[in-house]
């Protein structure tokens, strides 16, 4: 049984390739005093090898890849961006320098979302948007997500300490702090993606992924959200 790592800022997400099976867990909540205990992530027995992905630096992604070879004791095949995989070209001049998880999200949505020019949008611990077209990646552009945006205020203000991220889209000019600021962090979102879309495209279809992803989809057509769409494409490069 094949097991599938997408690891990123925030969170480790994992399921077995036929999908049967799967979870995740933020990296606070694996790090133990002495280092991190992956057994929080209650993989099943039975694996036989692992596909991987990562953005979360050398040190977490090391540790992972070194309990997967102690414990279950399984080799582990990590995905890189390699340009014309599968046929598709790739916008970054160096193009080892683009998040794996860009990558595999774009190669998931091509293969979804056949002769369509696609605007790939991941709401993780930072929003990606990736603007492609069959056969290409024309490139993309990074802002903070959420989380980020939120503790930026919350840090940098006196009064602007909220505790919540917005769970649906403003319907209305915030009226106390909370709501402001929700409201905002939604809106910067959607405009990010409406503006790029405006200044890039046309774009066919909008797809979206991300702990957050489901906050937009709603707001665009025609769109679909794939929580996995990270982890599909990590099949089509490492199969
Ligand atoms: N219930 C939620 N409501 C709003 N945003 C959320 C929620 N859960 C997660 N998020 C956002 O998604 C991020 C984590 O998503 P994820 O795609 O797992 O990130 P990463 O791949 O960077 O680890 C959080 O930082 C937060 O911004
Ligand atoms: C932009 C990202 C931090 C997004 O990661 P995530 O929000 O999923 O944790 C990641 O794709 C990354 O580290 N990219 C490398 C820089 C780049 O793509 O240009
Ligand atoms: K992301």
């Amino acid at each position: 049984m094949i097991v599938e790592f997408d690891c990123g800022n925030t969170a480790v997400k994992w399921r077995t390739a036929d999908g049967a099976q799967r979870g995740g867990q933020p990296w606070a909540a694996l790090k133990a005093k002495a280092g991190f205990d992956f057994s929080g992530l209650g993989l099943p027995a039975g694996l036989t090898r692992a596909r991987l992905a990562s953005v979360a630096g050398e040190a977490r992604t090391g540790a992972l890849v070194n309990y997967l070879a102690c414990t279950p004791g399984i080799p582990v095949a990590l995905a890189q961006v390699v340009p014309g995989a599968n046929g598709v070209s790739c916008g970054y001049a160096a193009p080892e320098r683009l998040g794996i998880d860009r990558w595999l999200a774009v190669q998931a949505a091509l293969a979804l979302v056949p002769d369509a020019r696609l605007l790939v949008v991941d709401v993780g611990s930072a929003v990606t948007l990736d603007v492609c077209e069959p056969g290409r990646h024309l490139g993309g552009f990074i802002g903070p997500g959420l989380q980020l945006m939120r503790t930026a205020l919350y840090s940098g203000t006196h009064a602007v300490k909220v505790p919540d991220l917005p769970g649906t889209m403003p319907l209305a000019p915030g009226v106390d702090t909370q709501q402001a600021v929700s409201g905002a962090l939604a809106l910067m979102l959607s405009g990010l993606v409406h503006e790029t879309a405006r200044r890039f495209g046309p774009v066919d279809y909008y797809l979206f992924t991300g702990g957050a992803g489901g906050l937009l989809a709603r707001e665009f057509t025609p769109s679909r959200l794939v929580p996995d769409l990270v982890l599909d494409g990590l099949a089509l490069v490492l199969p």
